[in-house]
């Protein structure tokens, strides 16, 4: 079964694809990409900060709006770089088995 945020990230990803090469003017994905990498990233970094800091100050709903704003931003970078969620999950995928602690143990030695 496909989970609710898998549904999500789906629908906003083909919404995000289905943008490229749109009026700047009615799309804010169309102008984030026209504008090119730096710029999409600038914005995920400023998403990334506001998540951090709900996150820090404890507010719930304040931490979910960050998120989902978050999770728009790394998939307009995304698209910008030609990378698919796919590709993300794949590699968290590859991680399942390994424990964070064991990972940084191994870099380490
Ligand atoms: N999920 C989102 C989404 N989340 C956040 N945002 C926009 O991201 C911006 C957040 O940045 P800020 O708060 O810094 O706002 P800002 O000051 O207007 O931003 P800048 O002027 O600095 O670019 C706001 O303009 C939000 O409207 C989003 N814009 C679009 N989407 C999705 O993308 C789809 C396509 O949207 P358009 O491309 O606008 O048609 C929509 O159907 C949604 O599914």
């Amino acid at each position: 079964m496909v989970s609710k945020i898998g549904n999500a990230l789906d629908g906003l990803t083909k919404r995000i694809e289905a943008r490229r090469g749109d009026d700047p003017s009615t799309s804010y994905t169309a102008k984030l990409l026209s504008e090119g990498k730096a710029r999409c990233a600038k914005k995920m970094g400023e998403e990334a900060v506001e998540t951090a800091l709900a996150g820090a100050l404890g507010d719930k709903e304040e931490l979910a709006a960050e998120s989902a704003d978050l999770l728009y931003h790394l998939a307009v970078l995304l698209e910008a770089n030609g990378i698919s969620f796919d590709e993300v999950a794949a590699e968290l995928e590859k991680r399942a088995g390994t424990s964070g602690i064991a990972e940084k143990a191994s870099r380490e030695r």
